[in-house]
């Protein structure tokens, strides 16, 4: 009889064993599931992401299932996930809200409500205008002026409302709604106001003290390769948070990239998002416009635009950074497009003199035809080139790696003397054209940022490992 019943008992505790094995590894499966989707889910801020990315919780999961974002990010590892988190997580309560909401824009990505209070009253009573003009566009003039209440400088940028013929009101709304969404992208140039008149609307700016790019390293001496690499790494710090927010900026040029000082150098900041457009809506976005010497081979071929759309730009940006030279421009537009389509960029030694290997290879993982084979903002920030050299590129064309190092701090903002550059505009005519859903996909951003993950109670480690 004892016998017997050891042997029941035994089985019993064998039993007991299995369901709590198997229930475990079903608990372990739906949970790892319901994270996976999270890592996956393009519109939570890289915060909760880290948070997640950083749980203990997950560190048995293969690397495999990790999105480069994910993986770069659980090197930080701090706290654990807890069950309440995932939930909440799933149910969207920690998404992004700073981004484009879909319905404010219209088919061609163009926002079309903004927070900013329009004021009416006079600009100059509350403002001196100083100095020489800043900048000036096809339908825009930029001038410092000076706040009368706290004596602080800041651009005015001055912006017809009517264009050839045509109220163009809209299209100053969309750029103020832009400025909006990037407020707190340390990057781009911040709104401080709006005033209307009956024929302008003015965007009262930060001022960009070290004036464009353009003029101190096309009209002055290039930028030596490490003041480069600071300022690609900030240029594609300021793009990413744009692209993850759905922003694609159409018109990065050395002119639209200005400087906070430039004696010492100091930080970037990205202007003019007149040409922006928001990608979050469900309708390609296909148009002829930018600058001819900086526009990507799809804008000339009528195909999709895309946040890689603006990584073309950033090469080329790059490319001016180092040489002083532009790599497409031809002789007239037609040359020029055509040096664009058949990628005639020359990448000799006479052109790079001095100028490292890796710096090389980065410009030409941007600067390839097929859009989709050219590396988001934030794969490139782990190029080898903008770590120090640290990893070896593995082939020419493809040596990004998925973000893993914190580029250099940036040098502080200084106060020098203001440049008053005058730049030449060439834009090319715009044609909106939208068709269906397809590449919204792929161009949806990542992750955004800056907010911190609420203290919640941790889950019991058991449960998985
Ligand atoms: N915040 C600023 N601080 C200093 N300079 C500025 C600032 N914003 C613009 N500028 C100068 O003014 C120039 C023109 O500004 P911006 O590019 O915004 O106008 P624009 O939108 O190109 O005009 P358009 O679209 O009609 O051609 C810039 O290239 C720059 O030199």
């Amino acid at each position: 009889m004892l016998p017997t019943i050891s042997v029941l008992y035994s089985s019993y505790d064998l039993l007991q064993c299995y369901s709590w094995a198997v229930l475990t590894g079903v608990l372990h499966v739906i949970l790892m599931r319901n994270v996976m989707d999270l890592l996956h889910d393009r519109r939570l801020r890289t915060a909760h992401i880290a948070e997640l990315a950083c749980s203990e919780w997950l560190r048995c999961v293969p690397a495999s299932h990790w999105t480069p974002r994910g993986l770069s990010l659980r090197r930080a590892g701090r706290r654990s996930l807890s069950s309440k988190d995932v939930f909440l997580l799933k149910r969207g309560r920690y998404r992004d809200e700073e981004k484009p909401d879909s319905t404010m824009t219209n088919k061609n990505g163009m926002v079309m409500k903004i927070q900013t209070p329009i004021r009416t009253d006079s600009f100059k009573s509350s403002y001196d205008v100083v100095g020489k003009t800043l900048g000036r566009g096809k339908f825009a003039v930029v001038k410092k002026c000076v706040e009368k209440s706290t004596g602080k400088e800041h651009a005015a940028k001055y912006l017809k409302k009517m264009r050839r013929g045509q109220d163009c009101r809209s299209d100053i709304i969309h750029e103020i709604a832009v400025l909006e969404y990037a407020k707190s992208n340390p990057f781009v140039v911040s709104l401080h106001e709006v005033y209307e008149t009956t024929k302008e609307m003015i965007l009262v700016l930060e001022y960009a003290a070290g004036g464009e790019i353009f003029d101190q390293c096309v009209a002055d001496e290039t930028f030596p390769e490490r003041d480069v690499i600071r300022l690609t790494q900030q240029i594609l710090k300021g793009v990413a948070c744009l692209h993850r927010n759905n922003v694609v900026h159409l018109d990065l040029k050395p002119q639209n990239i200005l400087l906070t000082s430039s004696q010492p150098l100091g930080d970037i900041r990205i202007v003019d998002f007149g040409l922006s457009r928001c990608m979050d809506n469900k309708e390609e976005v296909r148009e002829i416009i930018g600058t001819p010497e900086y526009v990507a081979p799809e804008v000339l071929n009528y195909e999709a635009l895309s946040p890689s759309t603006d990584m073309w730009s950033i090469g080329v940006l790059t490319y001016v950074m180092l040489t002083g030279s532009s790599p497409f421009l031809g002789d007239n537009k037609q040359e020029t497009f055509l040096n664009i389509s058949q990628g005639n960029a020359d990448y000799s030694q006479d052109v790079f003199e001095g100028v490292s290997s890796l710096a090389i290879d980065f410009i030409k993982t941007l600067l390839v035809q097929d859009p989709r084979e050219r590396p988001s903002a934030e794969d490139c920030l782990a190029h080898p080139w903008l770590m120090g050299g640290s990893k070896p590129p593995t082939h020419l064309h493809s040596t990004l790696l998925p973000s893993q190092a914190e580029p250099e701090t940036s040098q502080s903002e200084s106060d020098s003397e203001p440049e008053s550059p005058v730049p030449s505009r060439d834009l090319l005519y715009m044609t909106p054209y939208c068709s269906s859903q397809r590449e919204m996909k792929a161009i949806r951003g990542t992750f955004s940022c800056d907010e911190p993950f609420p203290s919640l109670p941790e889950i019991p480690q058991k449960c998985v490992c």
